[in-house]
């Protein structure tokens, strides 16, 4: 609780920043010289795959141990590098690799356990670490890509923008939980004001999509290098990870229900996934917590163990305070129902254009979310359970 009363007056506790929120800020673009073999290879993936060399180069990969890797920043351009060789690796193309080969699995392995990270590629990979200044007018280029073109780049870059709209909420954490706790109802009304104008630029930025990101190129190439190997009939028993252990292991595949802003709004407004059918939601929720660096998932329980903001609100007679904080849940809701119509754009009707190609698909192998769950399903329970937060205003 002590961390909580000022806790972005200790962003290197929680490795959070006031203005981009949970992006790591500048990232390194380059490991120590021994490790650099890592991220060339990283950055010549598309080519190297295109042109059938990648696992090639993989297995002639030096074998070396992360002793020289010093500080979060490196250790996260690290596991982000080596992220990427191993979906590149398990997933070039329809001979799925059932063995990583030690010479990567090692020091991934070590690198996730310090980072509190699995050894997949997770959100605080490719979108939250994945980015640099192209020029000082502010253009951004990621530092890695996969195959499709401009499609990885769009798709991780939006998402940024989409986190760093949002970030703007994240300044006013700590005045939230000081004005609960001096009961300055103005000073959280104001606050709470700051939470829903920064979803509303989030919604905004979120148009950028349709622009950046070809929905053919998404579903035939892109997601196939966002799979995990959890719940997976492509690789039914999991990954081997060769000199780590010896039997097959499953992580779940890349999901921006890894996103910890998100997490964070919800713990934030009291949005509680706990009826029965929001059981299967709230326990994918809570297990992608253990897919974000710990210092993150550590904040979220921090603001989730904190006093209720929405019991204050409920207990106050102030209507208007009832009305800033359902404008937050509004704008949840609002950003919420437009990614499902993305979704259905990106996702549905993709795979329905395919199957009217092939027979019809039956109801019970609908597309599966990267956690093996029914997506659609998934995303609606959670913008229902959203939409129920909202408060009677009479
Ligand atoms: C082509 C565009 C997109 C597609 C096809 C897409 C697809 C999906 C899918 C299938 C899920 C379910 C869980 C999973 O498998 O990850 C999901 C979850 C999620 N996506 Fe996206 N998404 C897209 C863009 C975005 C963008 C730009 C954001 C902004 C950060 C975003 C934020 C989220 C969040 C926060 C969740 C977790 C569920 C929630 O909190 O509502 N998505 N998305
Ligand atoms: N068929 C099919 C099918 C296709 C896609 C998915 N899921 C999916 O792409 N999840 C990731 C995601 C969702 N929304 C956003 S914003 C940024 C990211 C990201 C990322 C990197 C991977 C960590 N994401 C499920 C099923």
């Amino acid at each position: 609780m002590a961390l909580l009363e000022n806790p972005l007056g200790h962003p290197e506790k929680f490795h959070i920043s006031k203005d981009l929120g949970f992006i790591l800020e500048d990232p390194l673009e380059e490991l120590p010289d021994c490790y650099q073999v890592w991220v060339r290879l990283a950055k010549n993936l598309p080519s190297l795959i295109q042109n059938g060399q990648f696992r090639e180069e993989v297995k002639q990969l030096p074998e070396l141990n992360i002793s020289q890797l010093q500080g979060h920043k490196e250790q996260r351009l690290a596991h982000l590098a080596l992220a990427v060789i191993t979906m590149g690796y398990v997933w070039q193309d329809s001979e799925v690799m059932q063995v990583l080969p030690r010479k990567i699995a090692v020091p991934f392995c070590e690198i996730s356990k310090q980072l509190g990270l699995p050894p997949i590629m997770v959100y605080a990979d490719c979108v939250l670490a994945n980015w640099k200044k192209k020029d000082p007018s502010g253009n951004m280029d990621t530092l890695f890509a996969f195959p499709g073109g401009d499609c990885s780049k769009g798709f991780f870059l939006v998402s940024l923008l989409v986190e760093k709209a949002a970030a703007s909420a994240i300044g006013v954490i700590p005045d939230i939980f000081e004005a609960i706790k001096s009961k300055n109802v103005e000073s959280l009304k104001e606050s709470l004001r700051t939470v829903a104008s920064s979803v509303h630029k989030a919604i905004e930025v979120f148009d950028l999509v349709h622009k950046h990101v070809n929905p053919n190129v998404f579903f035939d190439t892109l997601r196939i290098y966002l799979s995990g190997w959890k719940n997976n009939p492509l690789l039914p028993n999991g990954l081997i990870y060769e000199g780590v252990w010896e039997t097959p292991k499953m992580f779940c595949g890349g999901s921006a229900a890894q996103s910890s802003i998100m997490q964070c709004f919800d713990a934030l407004l009291g949005i509680q996934h706990s009826s029965a059918e929001e059981k299967t939601s709230a326990k994918f929720l809570e297990e992608m917590r253990n897919y974000m660096p710990s210092s993150h998932k550590d904040f979220l329980e921090a603001v989730t163990s904190s006093p209720s903001v929405r019991d204050f609100i409920i207990s106050s007679d102030d209507i208007k305070l009832k009305k800033d904080y359902n404008e937050c849940v509004k704008a949840l809701v609002h950003l919420r129902s437009y990614h499902l119509q993305v979704v259905a754009k990106y996702i549905i009707n993709q795979s329905n254009k395919q199957d009217n190609a092939k027979e019809k698909k039956s109801s019970d192998n609908q597309e599966k979310g990267t956690g093996g769950t029914n997506l659609m399903t998934f995303l609606k329970t959670v913008r229902n359970t959203t939409e129920k937060a909202l408060l009677k205003e009479s």
